[in-house]
């Protein structure tokens, strides 16, 4: 499931295309009560489709009807024929605007509501969830899905209703006019039909060939594009250009040869429908110098004949339409069953402060998605409220995954972590949550002012609140530098933060969180000096009176915690104060000391 790979449009869609059954209608029924609240509008929408395909339908007989008139057979005049004729024609342009009023009341309105739960179901599901799946995927089930279901609601629902009521009511109707001719158009027709149907599949699969060459050639594009600065730095624009002209050329071949096979393909169905038509005239004509039928029936006969070919024909297309919503609807589903950690709909519960006791007691875990790692092996880490301690140890060796289970990311696998004395999992996670703030190693900002950016720490928090914040942590005077101050736009389409600078706004958005347990992520890359000193400023600031946990990567910057541990595989290797362990001869962390001293020496 997770492999879908949707990245090339049309590419997905033959193998998301669901077999229809009673099991797997059913199943997708069931995203029909997202249309419940607006059955109304849809009600009115279908009696009006009903209305509009009946007018529809009467156009043929109408023209019949003209054809009396003129041949002086029938008893209307002229001018009378001509009015209900303009009267239907008037009906029925009410009768479809109404239809596609009413449907997109229903399909706009219920298609956001789905995109509003699948989105709040996503952003309630716990982190495990995403690391099956692909960002790519998860949003092109609230776009590409949801609009399969919408355009099923709003024009394929209509439309297959038409389709077949035209087969049906068209049916009858010409059998009514003349069983004989009924019986020789339907010998004929559908030989047709089904080949015109078969031929067509077999070009939509080399369309879709040619479709598939196109992406896959921009995807050069994109690729080459993303990463300009290296296509140039290796000069290789010109491989570049050969590459992607390359899958254009087979692009064009594949198109041509679809080319080839449609024209035959349209020339046969031209000859194919005339022939056939020109057949029913013929016999048709015979049938009225015989006086069997009157001529008028004849004309009626052959548009009826004209609408049945033509919903046969749609009606393919129909099927494929339902299939394709049966799988969109699918995975629709699939993410609501999930289950979430947060209920959005809920109270948020009322903000219960820690005091900052944080303890592993012989945790052991494995990631649920490598079950067969052991990543922690018995950790035992004791930080009393309002203490400091640092994680260090080499890439790999589990600071992040400690961080991640205090978050209630994931479940311990076993032993037990506490705050204050409190099982993790007998914390509401909201309030959990609540109580910890994370400092990241790469801070990323949303697109939007810096104040709705320190905001996010507190949301509805006072401008003077985030000032006072953003003064603490030093970040007030590049924030005043700036024309706009606080109103900045920052993100992708605003001023670019510095990473000094953007560390500051993540410090000062925990500082508005004020929480009684603080996590901080060093950076990896090393800021300039006059930079290194601003942050760790803030950061002084920003850890007074709170547990804190440092995932360290700069020795410097730990000297002061109370307590070091050392990480290695998943074990803590060494504990203790900076002074204890790097007088200790030999140890992990004195030869860790020795090693940064070196580098910096070096420098
Ligand atoms: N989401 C995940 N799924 C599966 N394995 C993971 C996941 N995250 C980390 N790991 C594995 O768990 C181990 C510990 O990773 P962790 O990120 O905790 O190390 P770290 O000490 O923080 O490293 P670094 O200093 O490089 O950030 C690694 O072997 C890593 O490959």
């Amino acid at each position: 499931m997770a492999k879908r790979g949707r990245n090339f449009g049309e590419d997905a869609n033959e193998e998301d295309k669901k077999k229809v059954n009673r099991e797997s209608l059913q199943k997708a029924l069931r995203v029909f009560r997202f249309v419940r609240p607006y059955r109304a509008q849809f009600a009115m929408g279908f009696i009006f489709l009903v209305l509009s395909t009946l007018t529809t339908l009467s156009f043929p007989a109408l023209i019949g009807q003209v054809t009396s008139v003129i041949q002086g057979k029938s008893a209307f005049t002229l001018g009378q024929v001509i009015l209900i004729f303009g009267a239907i024609l008037v009906l029925q342009a009410i009768f479809s605007f109404f239809r596609i009023y009413f449907f997109a009341q229903v399909s706009e309105r219920s298609m956001a509501d789905v995109r509003r739960e699948v989105y709040s179901k996503i952003v309630t599901l716990p982190i495990p969830f995403f690391e099956k799946r692909r960002v790519g995927e998860l949003t092109s089930r609230i776009s590409a899905d949801v609009s399969q279901l919408q355009d099923v609601l709003s024009i394929t629902l209509a439309e297959l209703f038409r389709q077949v009521a035209t087969l049906v009511g068209g049916t009858l109707f010409i059998l009514y006019v003349s069983w004989k001719l009924t019986l020789f158009m339907l010998a004929t027709f559908p030989v047709i039909i089904v080949a015109a149907m078969i031929f067509g599949r077999y070009i939509r699969k080399l369309s879709k060939e040619a479709q598939d060459q196109l992406a896959a050639a921009s995807v050069i594009v994109e690729e080459t594009l993303q990463s300009i600065n290296i296509v140039k730095a290796f000069t290789n624009e010109r491989i570049e250009i050969g590459r992607y002209g390359a899958a254009l050329q087979k692009m064009v071949g594949t198109a041509l040869r679809t080319a080839r096979f449609r024209g035959v393909f349209v020339s046969f169905v031209i000859f194919a429908m005339f022939g056939g038509i020109m057949g029913i005239v013929w016999y048709g004509g015979s049938l009225v110098q015989s006086g069997e039928i009157p001529f008028a029936d004849l004309l009626t006969f052959i548009f009826y004949t004209a609408f049945i070919g033509g919903s046969v024909a749609g009606i393919g297309d129909m099927y494929a339409q339902v299939q394709r919503t049966l799988g969109a609807s699918d995975r629709i589903l699939e993410i609501l069953e999930e289950e979430s950690e947060v209920d959005p709909r809920e109270e948020l519960p009322l903000f219960v402060p820690v005091h900052g006791h944080v303890q592993f007691k012989d945790v052991r875990f494995s990631y649920p998605s490598r079950t067969d790692v052991a990543v922690l092996k018995g950790i035992s880490i004791d930080v009393a409220a309002g203490r400091k301690i640092a994680l260090v140890g080499q890439s790999g060796a589990g600071k992040s995954t400690i961080v991640q289970l205090l978050m209630r990311y994931y479940q311990v696998g076993s032993g037990q972590i506490t705050v204050d004395g409190r099982d993790l999992s007998n914390f509401n996670i909201t309030e959990l949550r609540r109580n910890i703030a994370v400092v990241p190693q790469e801070v990323m900002l949303f697109g939007g002012t810096i104040l709705e950016n320190i905001q996010y720490g507190k949301p509805g928090a006072t401008e003077a609140e985030v000032r006072e914040a953003a003064r603490k942590a030093n970040a007030l005077d590049f924030i005043e530098s700036f024309p706009e101050g606080l109103q900045t736009v920052v993100g992708e389409r605003g001023v670019k933060l510095s990473g000094g600078q953007r560390q500051r706004i993540a410090i000062a958005r925990a500082i508005l969180k004020n929480p009684a347990i603080l996590i901080l992520d060093e950076a990896t890359s090393s800021l300039d000096a006059e930079s290194e000193r601003l942050v760790q400023e803030a950061l002084d600031e920003l850890m007074q009176n709170r547990t804190t946990i440092i995932i360290a990567h700069r020795l410097a910057t730990i000297r002061k915690v109370d307590r070091i541990y050392v990480m290695r595989e998943g074990q803590v290797a060494e504990q203790g104060t900076h002074d204890e362990l790097a007088a200790y001869e030999d140890g992990i962390y004195a030869n860790l000391v020795k090693l940064q001293f070196e580098v910096l020496d070096n420098d």
